[in-house]
């Protein structure tokens, strides 16, 4: 299947399928549309320099919005109007937006994410869940937006890099479709990625250090004592501040992403969104054959109490993503190596 477009990709995946799996293409086909907006508008840089300021507000979960969130949060909501979408929440949007009461899905969305970034040049991104709308007699898109991850009917992130890339699932693997301008169209990079089970590179915001709970400490104490410490290999460390970036990096070529929670005030429970950002990303992951954990417990099953609740997020190599539970479930895993590494944390040295 390498090669197909992504049109013809989804055809030939709702060929043996319902109507549910039709409108699903067809809300994956709007999308794709306006991020091919969004990629010209990212692509203008500082030549559209009025688009890169701040609102002068804050969204819904209190960070600073970016002119940018809000175009193309404005971009996909006016893409699905129409489509077989019956709920929209969004991380620009206190509250998710009514749409077709006749369809059967739901679009939860981060419109760009990575936004600080925007003008540093760096990769940034769109996040997406699509979930079956649950309907009730008042029309809340409540109960819709906090089914557990698990029930997600496809998932994808859009990135706006040197590659504009669609990476998706539809619950059967983790497909990457990378836009051809030649073409002018999506057309699959790769297939069915698998992210290699052991890890070598992890991903953390290290000035952060002094903030994290002793098990996440203690853990990239252990990674960065390298072959001479208990993991007995070197790893390489990167953080690019984007979420889609890192992600797509893990997918490429393994590794492990954490943004633990932390005693800052408002990172008790990390910094990412569970609804958006957290569960596309652990579909994405795990249908690579990865894993994606808040620590302690699978991202997939928790169970949302809030639209715009934060969630520690750990994800990738599915060997290191289960180490990293173990530092926090099992005490054996610090008592056994606090009196040979426990004076070795060299952010401590
Ligand atoms: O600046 P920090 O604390 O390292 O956080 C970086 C993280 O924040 C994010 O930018 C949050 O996403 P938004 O830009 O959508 O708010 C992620 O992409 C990234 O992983
Ligand atoms: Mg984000
Ligand atoms: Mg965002």
């Amino acid at each position: 299947m390498s090669g197909a477009t992504l049109e013809a990709y989804l055809v030939s995946c709702i060929a043996t399928r319902d109507e549910t799996a039709r409108d699903m293409a067809a809300v994956i086909q709007r999308l794709a549309t306006a991020a091919l907006d969004i990629r010209k508008l990212v692509g203008q840089g500082a030549l559209s320099a009025h688009l890169h300021g701040l609102r002068g507000g804050a969204n819904s979960d209190g960070d600073m919005q970016k002119e940018m969130d809000v175009i193309c949060d404005d971009l996909f909501l006016s893409s699905l109007q129409g489509a077989p979408v019956t709920f929209y929440a969004s991380e620009e949007l206190e509250h998710p937006v009514s749409l077709n009461p006749e369809a059967s899905l739901a679009v939860a969305i981060d419109p760009l994410d990575g936004s600080s970034n925007i003008d540093t040049n760096v990769s940034v991104g769109t996040v997406f869940s699509i979930l079956p709308a649950i309907k009730t007699a008042d029309n809340n898109p409540m109960p819709t937006f906090l089914q557990p991850g698990n029930r997600q009917m496809a998932a994808g992130f859009f990135i706006y890099g040197p590659q504009t890339a669609l990476v998706l699932s539809l619950g059967k693997g983790t497909e990457i479709f990378v836009f051809s301008s030649r073409l002018g169209c999506f057309v699959q990079g790769y297939k069915s990625v698998s992210i290699p089970e052991r890890a070598h590179e992890f991903a953390i915001n290290a000035s952060n250090y002094r903030h994290w709970e002793e098990a996440v400490r203690l853990y990239v104490d252990d990674c960065l004592a390298g072959a001479e410490g208990p993991r007995e290999r070197d790893f390489n460390m990167r953080w690019i501040a984007s979420l889609v970036a890192d992600a797509y990096r893990i997918l490429i070529r393994g590794g492990i992403f954490l943004y633990p929670a932390d005693t800052r005030r408002g990172y008790s429970q990390g910094r990412l969104r569970l609804v958006y950002e957290a569960n596309p990303i652990a579909f994405l992951v795990e249908n690579a054959a990865g894993a994606a954990t808040n620590a302690v417990s699978r991202i997939l099953d928790l169970e949302p109490e809030s639209l715009h609740q934060r969630v520690p997020l750990v994800f990738g190599s599915r060997r290191e993503v289960a180490r990293v539970t173990r530092y926090h479930v099992d005490p054996t895993m610090i008592g056994e190596r606090a009196p040979l590494f426990g004076k070795r944390g060299l952010f401590r040295a």
